[in-house]
């Protein structure tokens, strides 16, 4: 169970409840070890900030010292993260996949929103029943021209990511993050995509244009994103092997195989169905399970950001001018 103990623009610094405890003059009351042990069993490393408040309720007035209680202090709808990925890790795939379900805030995902609403409309591509756009630009034959990306899709999101460490154990130079590894040691590309209730993107890999890391950051509402096996005879296996909720402002990031061995896609229905922990794998990560509690997500408008690196980039963008508005 973690607290906020302070802020960043970037990453909220995290403690772990015991040491706010610890640094108390006071005895934990029994009814909070209560919480924190349903806390701990219900979802791994930290819930929501509503949770918390109720918590906060039942504390005598000094502890935990007020400045821990920040977080809580400002509402419900704030950014929540924890301390490293390892701790928002989905442990049932069989490779390296994250679900941090607060990772932007309420207004964030507002801020975002406007942003893309605005955008242009020549910005937009129309496909038969989705629509999406690119940032900075389409990629020509699997490059990308070099060119910044929006500040809008940098702040938070960006810098939020790579001010994230792997795992706890890092020492003292610099955080080892997601995209330590990448070319660019970032993500430069974004692909926005909106579904419509009813609409979805066909099981599919995303190919060689992209550092295997993909990032994706929800808004407006949940939907289902599903993943596949390929059978022996390179068919696809039509039945999920895997199912992922992805909240709106919650961060997902699949890596690995789970990138260049399965596909993923989303389901052309309106309505998921039979969600429960034995058939969706981010279930204790999830921001608020409850809400599926009868097993169906009505759905409505997604919008994702589709944060990769994209590994070949020509410099010709950025030698003509042609991006650098943002
Ligand atoms: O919207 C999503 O979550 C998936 C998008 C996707 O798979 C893609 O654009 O390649
Ligand atoms: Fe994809």
């Amino acid at each position: 169970m973690w607290l906020f103990a302070g802020s960043s623009p970037h990453r909220p610094l995290l403690r772990p409840f015991d040491s706010i405890f610890s640094q108390s003059s006071q005895s934990i009351p029994s009814r909070l070890f209560f919480r924190t042990g349903c806390l701990a069993h219900w979802g791994g490393s930290w819930r929501s900030s509503r949770q918390l408040l109720l918590l906060l309720d039942i504390l005598p007035a000094r502890v935990p010292s007020p400045a821990y209680c920040m977080m809580a202090a400002r509402g419900i709808d704030d950014a929540w993260l924890p301390s490293s990925l390892e701790a928002a890790r989905i442990t049932s795939l069989p490779s390296t996949a994250y679900y941090l379900p607060n990772f932007i805030s309420e207004e964030e995902e507002r801020l975002i929103l406007d942003r893309i609403a605005a955008a242009p409309r020549p910005r937009w591509k129309q496909l038969t029943h989705r629509r999406l756009q690119t940032w900075p630009s389409d990629l020509v034959q699997n490059k990308l021209l070099d060119a910044p990306l929006p500040s809008w899709l940098e702040t938070p999101v960006v810098s939020r990511l790579l001010s994230l460490p792997l795992s706890d154990d890092g020492q003292g130079d610099g955080v080892r993050h997601i995209f330590a590894e990448s070319p660019h040691q970032r993500p430069n590309h974004v692909l926005i995509n909106e579904y419509p209730p009813g609409i979805g993107i066909m099981p599919h890999k995303d190919g060689a244009a992209y550092w295997p890391v993909v990032c994706t950051v929800s808004l407006g509402a949940s939907l289902c994103l599903n993943l596949y096996r390929s059978k022996e005879d390179g068919a696809l296996d039509p039945e999920p092997a895997w199912r992922i909720i992805q909240e709106p402002r919650s961060l997902l990031i699949t890596t690995d195989t789970l990138y260049t061995d399965y596909l993923h896609g989303i389901s052309d229905i309106k309505e998921d169905l039979d969600l429960s922990a034995n058939t969706i794998v981010n279930w204790p990560l999830l921001r608020d399970a409850e809400a599926f509690a009868s097993g169906r997500n009505p759905r409505q408008t997604r919008t994702s950001l589709t944060y990769r690196d994209v590994l070949k980039v020509s410099k010709v963008g950025a030698k003509l001018g042609l991006f650098n508005k943002r």
